[in-house]
């Protein structure tokens, strides 16, 4: 059966505090819909205030939507108490931005590694879960005696990576994974993602500001602009013929080469 991750008609509003006199409501999304099978890889694009992370923060059961809903398998999914989560938890798992801020300091990577599986009472040989998501994430298995801060940049966001690959999910939710790292960095941790998307089949929601990266990872594209969709579609028909200007101003800041003196740009 294909794993499905559904998202209807999402709404979300936010009101300025109501003892302020002037009350402002701002739209953060609207009549938000999308869909997510095993195997699929959907870039999540816009500018700041797109409602990106709104629409992050829900898919998540993080947040509660005014209007709309989510469903996995037709499952309702809503926040509410871990324990009525859990079976959400195992299919669909979080990478988060920052890993230096998600990754307990105190924890040796080992430990960081076994808790999801503990909290989300996961059965079976936890030792070698640890151990094959480690090597999912290209991380040598001597690192576990680690902590993050003796860790590089990279190093702690394949961590995180493999933090969210131990329950084995079908599908994961990144939020601009590889923003804070610098061109190597990035581009190590580009290359474990795509080898989950396209050699294991995870399903993938890939928030980034970063179009290069979505390029590479990501089937479909989703352009968001003030809490709607305003453009959807296959990756490279959307960077090659942006229908709106929303997409057009993204694409443009799409870093290019520059042309080498004499030598002029195609
Ligand atoms: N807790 C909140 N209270 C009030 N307004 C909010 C809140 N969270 C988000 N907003 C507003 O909702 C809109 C969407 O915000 P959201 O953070 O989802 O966008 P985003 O696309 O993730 O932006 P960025 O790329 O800058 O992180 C913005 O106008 C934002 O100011």
């Amino acid at each position: 059966m294909t794993t499905i991750l559904s998202a209807h008609n999402l709404d979300v509003a936010y009101s300025t505090p109501a003892f302020l006199r002037k009350r402002v409501v701002r739209t953060a999304l609207s009549g938000v819909g999308l869909t997510v099978a095993s195997g699929d890889s959907i870039g999540l694009v816009g500018g700041s205030g797109a409602g990106k992370s709104t629409l992050l923060r829900i898919l998540l059961a993080l947040q509660k939507p005014d209007a709309g809903s989510v469903t996995f398998n037709g499952r309702p999914v809503e926040p509410g108490p871990a324990s009525s989560l859990r079976w959400y938890r195992r299919a669909v798992q979080y990478i988060p931005q920052n890993p230096a801020a998600s990754l307990a300091p105190g924890m040796g990577v080992e430990r960081l590694l076994r808790e999801p599986l503990e909290q989300l009472r996961i059965d079976g040989d936890h030792r070698s879960l640890i151990l094959d998501a480690l090597e999912r994430v290209e991380l040598d298995k001597r690192l576990l005696m680690r902590r993050p801060h003796e860790l590089s940049g990279g190093q702690n966001q394949r961590v995180a990576i493999a933090r969210a690959l131990v329950p084995s999910p079908e599908i994961l939710l990144a939020d601009e994974p590889v923003s804070g790292l610098d061109l190597p960095l990035r581009n190590t941790v580009l290359d474990v993602m795509e080898q989950l998307v396209h050699r294991d089949g995870l399903g993938l929601v890939f928030v980034s500001h970063d179009l290069t990266a979505v390029a590479r990872l990501c089937s479909r594209t989703i352009v968001l602009s003030h809490g709607r969709i305003v453009e959807e579609g296959p990756t490279a028909a959307v960077y090659a013929a942006p229908s709106t200007p929303e997409t057009c101003e993204l694409v443009a800041a799409i870093p290019r080469l520059p042309a080498f003196e004499g030598v002029p740009n195609e």
